[in-house]
């Protein structure tokens, strides 16, 4: 059976990706809401839908597929039946908060008095208080604090679809995530993977999935070839989390070495994937922040050890020797975001400077308002493909934030 995922890499041509336009919810908050939802501001909603058509108007003239996954959601529940959508809307509500209870059964009997792919957005758009018609009065319901205006928050960090799962090969890792406001995203990629027709078995591997304490998010997860990944210690990935999707790796798929890398655990670059980013062969973007004063960093290769189940780990602290060793490459070129200038550099990594989106080798996608790291990797020899992003970037993401791969042709070298 040939899985309908194969991404082998971070730069093969780009064939298939699960995007979200962002809805509702990105809007759906208050200012006092933005730290516990992770975002810094709160985007301009039509604009910042112009902005993801536009995104995804790049991709499609450029020949990718894209998928979207409001839409991937509602048809995995059409086809799962009544069961599998009863099932879905049990534990979004039990993981909202509500496992049982009168509260519970206002929002099931609300909820689950919409079609699908009403269900779906609204539950991405969150439920608010005054939307159902309920009157608190048993203790539970009496108790909830009557100034938070929602039952269920929103998810506006749905469009960054890089993070609650990531293809692997011809599989996945589906998440369990750090914070709160995001660990409900996965229950959208574990439903589509189980029930999708074009998903459901079909030979799709699970390398890890969501039903962990440990946390990794997708934005760590980098696949640089068909047998060595990269996976960042971040804020959001931890290394337990790490060493168990490597053993689950190492034993049923055909990846035998994965670079731990240790980045400074802050919102700012809170994933790998915003501090360093495969953009060709033999090039990479790399954030300077990241570096120490000789430009060393915390790495660990892990490689399969003598025993089932057991791990080598090699200690460095030279990111170009560990790339260069496991890609069997005699030099590479990692381009600093900014150009290296501390303020430029800052301020273009904030906005997701080195967060690019290879859709082949050597053909980037990046935010416009980055232009002196664009200039940059022009410089270097990349064709860069700049989408437009003054609403999008008020969720600390970028184009390789707001794209889950899932099918990329294989490399030709
Ligand atoms: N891969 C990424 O770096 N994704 C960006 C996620 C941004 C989102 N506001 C978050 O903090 O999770």
């Amino acid at each position: 059976m040939t899985s309908p995922i194969h991404n082998y890499s971070e730069i093969g041509k780009l064939k298939t990706v699960l995007l979200k336009r962002p809805g509702r919810e990105i809007e759906n908050f208050t200012p006092e809401m933005m730290p516990r939802l992770l975002f810094d501001d709160i985007p301009y909603l039509p604009i910042a839908q112009k902005e993801h058509d536009y995104f995804a108007d790049t991709l499609r003239d450029n020949g990718v597929e894209v998928l979207y996954l409001e839409k991937l959601s509602a048809e995995a529940l059409d086809a799962g039946g009544e069961e599998v959508r009863d099932h879905f809307l049990e534990q979004m509500l039990t993981e909202s908060g509500y496992a049982s209870g009168t509260i519970h059964d206002a929002l099931k009997e609300y909820l689950g008095s919409m079609n699908n792919q009403d269900m779906v957005v609204k539950i991405m758009e969150g439920v608010r208080k005054n939307e159902l018609d309920f009157v608190p009065k048993d203790l539970v319901s009496s108790a909830e604090n009557e100034d938070y205006e929602f039952y269920m928050d929103p998810m506006p960090n749905l469009y960054f679809t890089r993070d609650p799962s990531a293809c692997i090969g011809d599989g996945l890792s589906i998440n369990h995530m750090t914070y709160p406001a995001r660990q409900r995203e996965s229950l959208f990629n574990e439903t589509i993977t189980k029930y999708h027709p074009r998903f459901a078995n079909q030979g799709v591997h699970v390398w890890r999935d969501r039903n962990h304490e440990t946390r990794i998010e997708g934005g760590d997860e980098l696949v640089l070839n068909d047998h060595v990944m990269a996976i960042g210690v971040s804020q959001r990935t931890s290394a337990d989390a790490i060493q168990d999707i490597a053993k689950n790796l190492f034993k049923h798929g055909q990846y035998d070495t994965v670079i731990a890398i240790k980045i400074p655990h802050n919102h700012a670059m809170m994933h790998l994937d915003t501090v360093f980013t495969m953009i060709n062969y033999d090039q990479f973007t790399v954030h300077p922040g990241i570096l120490g004063k000789g430009g060393q960093i915390d790495t660990w290769t892990i490689t399969p050890g003598k025993n089932e189940g057991e791990l080598n780990l090699q200690h460095d602290t030279d990111l170009k020797k560990v790339l260069k060793t496991a890609l069997h490459l005699d030099d590479l070129d990692l381009i600093p975001t900014g150009n290296g200038d501390p303020i430029i550099a800052g301020r273009e990594q904030w906005n997701d400077g080195s967060n690019t989106l290879a859709i082949a080798p050597g053909v980037v996608v990046t935010y416009n308002r980055n232009y002196v790291s664009n200039e940059l990797l022009r410089k270097h020899g990349l064709k860069v493909l700049e989408v437009i992003s003054s609403e999008l970037s008020r969720g600390r993401g970028g184009p390789r934030c707001m794209s889950c791969p899932i099918v990329r042709e294989d490399l030709k070298r």
